[in-house]
């Protein structure tokens, strides 16, 4: 089956400022797929990419088996974009933009424009010019999604909206993949991204660093366990344990150890239980700590097979609840 969006050693100058150093990237038809990272990583050259509203200094990018530039018209009404920064004309209000935006498109979406403005509580009459961060934001998402596009291209999508507004996006997202519609998101805030997305693409300076299923990548983040003895332990008997890292034993009691699980918890577990234990605390790390690990030390974030079993995309939440379950 033909990707969605395949991007090939993706390379995009501005002037002398390199934004991106060879993306990779492949997105299957029916997708939410997640494109995260920090600010300044290449997300929003990307997307622009994508739209062909930038094209590349080297390397490929297709959408529907077709370069941006190549696709013209056709390919830019089967896809529904919002930009990262909207800019409106001045003097039309919102209903009139949004039907002015139905009209060159030959009338589609116009009539969903009323059922979304009501679903994002947006005022049509309100100027453009006059609305806050969060109403244009509405507004933005209104033109994407109107005309039922089959790819959704949204840079950082529910920025500016308040919880409610969030989980009517989320509500939209899955209705549009439920008719079969893909979707390419892009965000800095992981949680965000892991309530809808099934895989994800972690993009670092200008490269894509990893791309796995949302769960796969939770399981990778691992747990933070807090462990207290009833009498002092030695250091060397648990910081050299597999999956284990970052130990530190409290200089001030020698009884309060505190490491990184990542994957099979049995060594550590037989380890602390040469000693008495007299607590033990498991807490799962969040995404966003995985997301710091590739941002501060690449290096440190283990292979996928450390952490999970099976191959990228593989369901492994059973897994994860046995490792949760062991620990505890
Ligand atoms: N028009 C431009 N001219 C020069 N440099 C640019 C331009 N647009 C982006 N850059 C640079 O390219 C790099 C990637 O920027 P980009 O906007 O794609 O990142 P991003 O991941 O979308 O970040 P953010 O979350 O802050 O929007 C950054 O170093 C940025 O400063």
């Amino acid at each position: 089956m033909t990707p969605v969006i395949r991007a090939r050693g993706l390379v995009k100058d501005y002037g002398p400022v390199r934004a991106l150093r060879g993306v990779d990237l492949e997105v299957h038809p029916g997708e939410v797929f997640g494109f995260l990272g920090p600010n300044g990583a290449g997300k929003s050259t990307t997307i622009r990419l994508l739209v062909d509203l930038l094209r590349p200094t080297a390397g490929t990018v297709e959408v529907f088996g077709l370069t941006p530039a190549a696709g013209g018209a056709e390919l830019r009404m089967r896809i529904g974009y919002l930009p990262g920064e909207l800019a409106f004309p001045a003097r039309l209000d919102a209903g009139e933009y949004l039907r002015h935006l139905a009209a060159l498109r030959g009338g589609r979406g116009r009539p969903r424009i009323d059922e979304l403005a009501q679903r994002f509580s947006l005022d049509l009459s309100r100027p453009l010019q006059a609305l806050s961060k969060g109403n244009r934001q509405k507004v933005g998402l209104v033109q994407a999604f109107m005309h039922e596009p089959d790819l959704l291209v949204l840079d950082e999508p529910t920025s500016g909206l308040d919880p409610l507004l969030q989980r009517e996006f989320r509500l939209l997202a899955q209705k549009s993949v439920a008719r079969g519609a893909t979707l390419f998101l892009s965000s800095h805030m992981l949680g965000e991204v892991e309530e809808v997305a099934g895989r994800v693409a972690i993009i670092r300076e200008g490269r894509v660093v990893d791309v796995d299923d949302v769960r796969a990548l939770r399981a990778r983040a691992g747990q933070q366990v807090l462990l207290r003895f009833a009498e002092p332990v030695s250091l060397a008997e648990f910081d050299s344990l597999p999956g284990v890292q970052d130990a530190v034993l409290d200089p001030s009691d020698g009884v309060s150890l505190s490491c990184l699980l990542r994957g099979d918890p049995m060594p550590l577990l037989l380890a602390a239980a040469r000693h008495r234990v007299v607590r033990w605390q498991v807490q799962d790390r969040e995404l966003e700590d995985l997301f710091l690990d590739f941002y501060r030390a690449p290096d440190r974030t283990p292979p996928r097979d450390s952490a999970t079993s099976g191959p990228a995309g593989t369901e492994t939440g059973t897994e994860t609840g046995t490792e949760k379950e062991a620990a505890r």
